[in-house]
């Protein structure tokens, strides 16, 4: 590697204006034949879309002419051209805001002192000075105190949150190319009822009716009782009756409180399901059902409970082909199970667990809501969205009863459903991964409460090599839920897995591969094509106002950015395409907007990012269309997947390029931590202090991010990892807010100590400021050998009494030290190994996605033999190779290696920051335009090297900047 490190830093910038860089080559093209030739378009003086947009949502001709005008200033228009910036600096960051006292090294001048100016020598994984101190291979750096920083959030949606991107580079689409004509532009059948495609029709809709009126998340519908399902009943008419106003709708807003309210309730409780989009999507599918319940209730047959009753008992005593299928036309009205249902229910029905893979929306549902109107016992479904749990709950056929246990529930209502669990009245049970967290919960299955069958749905999410890792999922283990829940048939299910993801979920949960039910991955009505654009935003527009799409009503574009769906989304706008854009940055509210524009077909267009369409069943969605490379083909499958429910031909069309996926590459980096550090974060949960072995511990999680410079799903994941490894070091418990700011209203705090033990604790152990009383609860807790549930309660107890009131902030991870590991170093190596592992599984996963679409625009009319511009066959075969094939061999990539200049910039970064203290992998981050807990965007993206190096490797990257870190401490030595 050329090394420019020798260059005295006298310029500013040793890149040179990036337009003069070599311009990045197109995928390689391994087909001799001519790349497809982007389809003409007739010229379209109106769009055909349907249904034809009302005046009200379509701008006026004055807001295009505005937004034309603006298009300057725009981003979209005007990308922010690198080659345009000055090639001066920035002037030098006040690091004083940044520097960290917990990140142990600086850059700091080596003294002048020439006895102390000899470079530190090598020693294994530190650098070892004349002086004995220790460096590591990173370079060394004293400390210097922060005082604030300021955190930065982040604008992906991904619900796992696995990548994010920094808030402050919204780099624009490029407007480069002149050509009128997309790229790609589809074939023109009509729709039409794919034949073969494994999808029967619906012989008569289920309808959407609601049990378990303790969930406040689920608009409640009246029944008369003679309707009413009697195999378990339930009497929540009185609850229902809350939400009912005077013309007989259910209120909203009295629900919207009732929600908010819970919510509070929740962060004194401490409990974190571990998603945000749960409230919100509350209300987001709230309007709808109740529209689909008005709609199903109409057409609903009035119903048998008689016949059903008789046929339940029928399939219990011999769960034939002929009585499940009697079974499943009375519940649901169906008239045949879908590939491999019953097969699945069969094999539940005979308590073996079971695998269950089956495309989106193939009807994985009813495979365990049927068994569990026939098992005697509970079905417990554990699922990671409150979001989808919401919607299993409103899908029960009105026969199931339901219920719900979620971080958004006021304490009675979870304690009305743990009450009518125990009364043997609620059959499906929905909770989240984090419950297995709470003993109380636990402590709920009992010799009367049985459960007969586990479902863990998205059941990937277990593993971490599926695209979706949880680590709340790893809780979810066959040995656990055995000891714990006593059951033994557990049925996981999930639509996109890998080979090597099901061998791990199979393993966890003890399935046999005889267990395994796998059908096709994607459904045959879906039309897949592939564009390599250099203007998607034309491209797109130009798509969607083609023929093809004349009869599609409903069109999905997914983004990974909130800001690219707004801006696409007023575009659509200004070109008289009614849309609509969808992130979890938007309100609850309209989010609930959108949702229920786009089922009644007010909109044609939701552009949104993976916030969207998680447990969306609108069957009739004739596009979806990535505008941004999806970073997996299982993300990919599954979002293509919310297409064509109806089994009509649809159009799934992505378009890709290569800023877009080394931007996306980088991305996959934001993860990453260095051994040192997680060292340093074991000996900060395993405190030296033996007094707390046994106790409650805490981590406050905003703190312990910016300490460790690590967000706050690693330090989640490593955690988990301590608890449910090979040897348990910890337990983990709920999570609490820690920090308690408590007032005295009645009698003075000295008076109720006299009576009160916990009060005389918390004085005891409390800082006062301004007559408050500011205390650690686990350090309360623990002085009085009681948990901090029974603290949180009792101090509840003291605010009903009018004694006190308080607020709890300083959300912490809470556990307690089973065992002190023997030797951190080894853990942390173990521990880092494994990180690095998964990081590289996601990037291979990327790659794959890339290379998919690379290879179905320059090979597929050679395989295919001239495919008319869409690429079905092909990206089909790579994908069901990809689903049947380990997915861990290396795969090839377009990462450049080198580059001419990227120490020299590295050198004059470090130059120009001098103050700031860097890791390898923090500058890295700076150059791929990452931000971090420590180095948020708000402050590095002023720096002119932002993002400038995404199209290095990211290693190599890591690496010049290790290099020109030990030579910056090295020159100041001399
Ligand atoms: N045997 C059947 N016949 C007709 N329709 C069915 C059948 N089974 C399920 N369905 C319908 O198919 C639709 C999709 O079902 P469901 O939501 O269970 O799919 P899924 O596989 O869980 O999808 P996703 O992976 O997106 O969650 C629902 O409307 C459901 O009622």
């Amino acid at each position: 590697m050329e090394s420019s490190s020798d260059s005295d830093g006298s310029h500013i910038s040793a890149t040179p204006p990036r337009n003069t860089k070599p311009s990045r080559q197109r995928p390689p093209r391994p087909s001799p034949q001519p790349q497809p030739q982007p389809k003409p378009l007739e010229p379209k003086p109106e769009p055909k879309l349907k249904p034809k947009p009302k005046p009200a949502l379509l701008p006026s001709h004055k807001s295009i002419l505005r937004f034309r005008a603006s298009s300057k200033s725009n981003p979209i228009s005007e990308p922010k051209n690198p080659s345009s910036e000055p090639t001066r600096p920035d002037p030098p960051p006040d690091p004083s805001p940044l520097l960290s006292p917990t990140l142990p090294y600086q850059i700091c001048r080596w003294p002048s002192d020439p006895s102390r100016a000899i470079p530190p020598v090598d020693s294994g994984d530190t650098l070892l000075t004349p002086q004995g101190r220790h460096f590591y291979k990173s370079p060394s750096f004293s400390k210097i105190r922060r005082t604030t920083i300021n955190f930065d959030s982040f604008e992906d949606d991904e619900p796992s949150s696995s990548s994010s991107a920094p808030k402050s580079q919204p780099k624009a689409e490029n407007g480069g190319s002149d050509s009128s004509v997309p790229d790609w532009v589809p074939p023109e059948p009509k729709r039409e009822v794919a034949s073969g495609s494994g999808v029967s029709a619906i012989a008569v809709k289920k309808r959407f009716d609601l049990v378990g009126g303790n969930v406040p998340s689920v608009p409640v519908k009246f029944r008369k009782s003679g309707a009413e399902g009697n195999f378990v009943k339930l009497n929540l008419n009185r609850r229902k009756r809350k939400f009912v106003n005077r013309r007989g709708n259910s209120s909203s807003s009295g629900r919207r409180k009732f929600y908010r309210k819970g919510k509070r309730k929740l962060k004194s409780q401490g409990e974190n399901e571990g998603e945000t989009v749960g409230e919100e999507d509350e209300l987001v599918t709230d309007a709808i059902v109740q529209q689909q319940n008005r709609k199903q209730d109409s057409k609903r047959p009035k119903f048998d409970t008689e016949l059903f009753e008789e046929a339940v008992l029928a399939a219990r005593n011999e769960p034939s082909d002929e009585n499940l299928v009697k079974l499943l036309s009375l519940t649901y009205g169906y008239d045949s199970f879908r590939d491999g249902q019953l097969e699945a229910i069969k094999m539940v029905l005979e308590g073996k667990s079971t695998m269950l893979v089956l495309p989106t929306g193939a009807g994985k549902s009813l495979c365990y809501q049927l068994p569990s109107i026939i098992l005697p016992g509970v079905t417990l479904v554990v699922s990671p969205l409150i979001a989808l749990m919401i919607d299993q709950l409103k899908q029960l056929p009105h026969m199931i009863r339901g219920g719900l246990l979620s971080s958004s529930q006021r304490p009675e209502e979870a304690s009305e459903t743990i009450r009518l669990l125990q009364q043997g009245a609620i059959k499906v049970l929905l909770v989240s991964p984090e419950r297995f967290l709470n003993a109380e919960f636990l402590s709920i299955f009992s010799a009367t409460t049985v459960i007969s069958l586990v479902v863990v749905d998205e059941a990937h999410c277990i593993s971490e090599w599926s695209h979706n890792f949880r680590p709340s999922f790893m809780r979810l283990r066959a040995s656990l839920l055995r000891a714990k829940l006593n059951v033994n048939c557990i049925l996981a299910m999930t639509a996109t897995a890998t080979a090597t993801t099901l061998g791990s979920v199979m393993s966890a949960l003890e399935i046999p591969p005889t267990n395994l039910i796998q059908k096709a991955i994607l459904r045959d009505n879906l039309q897949l094509s592939v564009s390599l654009s250099r203007n998607r935003m034309k491209d797109l527009l130009m798509l969607i106002k083609s023929t093809s799409f004349t009869d599609v009503q409903s069109i999905i574009i997914y983004c990974k950015f909130q800001f690219e769906t707004e801006m696409i989304s007023r575009y659509l706008c200004d070109n008289n395409i009614s849309a609509k854009s969808y992130h979890s940055g938007i309100p609850a509210k309209d989010r609930s907007r959108v949702q229920e524009l786009f089922f009644t077909n007010k909109i044609c267009v939701v552009v949104a990012t993976v916030a969207f369409g998680m447990g969306l069943d609108k069957r009739d969605i004739g596009a979806v269309i990535h505008y941004t490379l999806p970073e997996s083909l299982e993300e990919y499958v599954q979002e293509i997947g919310r297409a064509g429910r109806d089994g009509r031909l649809s159009y799934c069309h992505l378009y890709f390029d290569e800023d877009t996926y080394f931007k996306l590459r980088s991305l996959m980096y934001s993860d990453g931590v260095d051994e040192y550090v997680v060292n340093k974060f074991l000996c900060q949960v395993f405190t030296s202090d033996e007094s707390l072995h046994g106790k409650i511990c805490s981590l406050v999680k905003e703190t312990a991010s910016r300490k460790f410079d690590m967000k706050e799903e690693v330090m989640l994941t490593l955690l988990t990892q301590l608890e449910l490894g090979e040897v348990r070091y910890l337990h983990l418990l709920p999570e609490l807010n820690v920090t308690c700011t408590l007032n005295f209203h009645k009698t003075s705090p000295v008076l109720l100590a006299g009576n009160d033990a916990v009060v005389a604790a918390i004085l005891k152990r409390s800082e006062t400021k301004q007559g408050q009383y500011v205390f650690d609860i686990p350090t309360v807790a623990n002085s009085i050998g009681v948990t901090a549930t029974i603290l949180s309660n009792h101090l509840q107890n003291l605010k009903l009494k009018g004694e006190v009131t308080y607020e709890v902030k300083d959300q912490a991870y809470c556990y307690t030290i089973v065992e002190v590991p023997a030797d951190l170093c080894s853990l942390s190596a173990h521990l880092t190994k494994w990180l690095s592992e998964v990081e590289s599984c996601k990037v291979r996963k990327l790659d794959t996605m890339f290379n998919a679409a690379v290879f179905a625009v320059n090979a597929c009319e050679k395989v295919q033999g001239g495919c008319d511009g869409q690429h079905t066959l092909c990206l089909q075969r790579n994908i069901l190779q990809y689903f049947n094939e380990d997915d861990n061999s290396e795969v090839p990539n377009k990462m450049g290696k080198d580059s001419r200049f990227l120490r020299a910039d590295i050198k004059v970064f470090l130059q120009s920051n001098s103050q700031a203290k860097f890791t390898p992998r923090a500058v890295a981050r700076i150059m791929h335009g990452i931000a971090s807990p420590s180095y948020p965007s708000t402050f590095w993206s002023k720096t002119h090297f932002w993002g400038r190096y995404t199209n290095i490797d990211f290693q190599v990257v890591m690496e010049a900047a290790k290099a020109e870190l030990i030579n910056f401490v090295r020159k100041d030595a001399v």
